[in-house]
């Protein structure tokens, strides 16, 4: 059974470190920013991939520091996502993540994590999250895949929809749980 707890950060508001920007860099930035463009990140690199520099200019929010990494650039954050080609960093931004309570990340890595990043599907306001428990991060790929494709655009004209409907509730917290249930409970009913 997977056993981890999913929780959806509001990463604009937290301050989040990765440190590397090769290719894993670049992929685990890539895939911060698409679910969340305003995330608030600190990217340190002894060398800093084109790509990368590309990226951040056009992000106020995304700072880059061409830099050998040291603990000092832990100091005020909340996580950190370590993606070096070198196992000795990682495992020492890994250690000097724990000495200070962030919750850490070393990519592909699964023994050194605190957390996974998952497979992430968006429409407008509604989001999952996709985890196969580290198991098989292409299976996790190939679901978001599925479910992008599967799940239509309009839902989220139907969540703004509810949204409004449950503005004009006027009454106490059950009534207004069971008209949103009623009008919603023909969502489960299989065609
Ligand atoms: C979901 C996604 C999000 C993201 O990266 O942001 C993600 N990996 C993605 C793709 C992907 N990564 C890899 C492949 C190559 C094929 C393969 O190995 O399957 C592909 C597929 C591809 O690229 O086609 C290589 C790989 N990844 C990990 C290992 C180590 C291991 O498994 O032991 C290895 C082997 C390295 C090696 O060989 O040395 C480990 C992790 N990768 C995770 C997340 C976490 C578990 C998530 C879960 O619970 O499923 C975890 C545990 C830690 C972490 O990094 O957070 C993103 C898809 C996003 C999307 O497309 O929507
Ligand atoms: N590229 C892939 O698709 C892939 C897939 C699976 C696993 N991996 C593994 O993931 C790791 C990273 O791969 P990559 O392709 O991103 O490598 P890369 O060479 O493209 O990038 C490595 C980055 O780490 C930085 N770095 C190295 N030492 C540093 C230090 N002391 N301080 C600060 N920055 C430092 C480099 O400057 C560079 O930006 C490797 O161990 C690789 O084997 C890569």
């Amino acid at each position: 059974m997977n056993e981890l707890y999913p929780i959806f950060l509001k990463v604009a508001q937290l301050n989040s470190l990765i440190v590397g920007g090769g290719n894993v860099g670049l992929e685990k930035l890539s895939f911060l920013l698409k679910s969340s463009p305003n995330a608030k990140v600190t990217l340190v690199a002894r060398e800093i991939s084109e790509d990368i520099k590309a990226i951040a200019a056009r992000q106020p929010n995304l700072e880059l520091v061409e830099e050998i990494y040291q603990p000092h650039f832990l100091e005020g954050r909340h996580m950190v996502i370590g993606a070096t080609d070198d196992p000795a960093v990682n495992k020492q931004i890994y250690s000097d993540a724990k000495s200070r309570n962030l919750l850490v990340n070393i990519a592909d890595t699964p023994e050194l994590c605190d957390f996974y990043l998952g497979g992430i599907v968006t429409k407008g306001n509604v989001k999952i999250a996709i985890s196969t428990n580290g198991k098989s991060p292409t299976t996790a790929k190939r679901l978001r895949q599925f479910l992008e494709e599967v799940i239509p655009e309009d839902i989220n004209e139907m969540v703004e929809n509810i949204n409004q409907y449950r503005d004009t509730l006027k009454g106490d917290f059950e009534y207004k749980v069971e008209a949103l249930n009623k009008l919603t409970k023909e969502l489960l009913v299989k065609s």
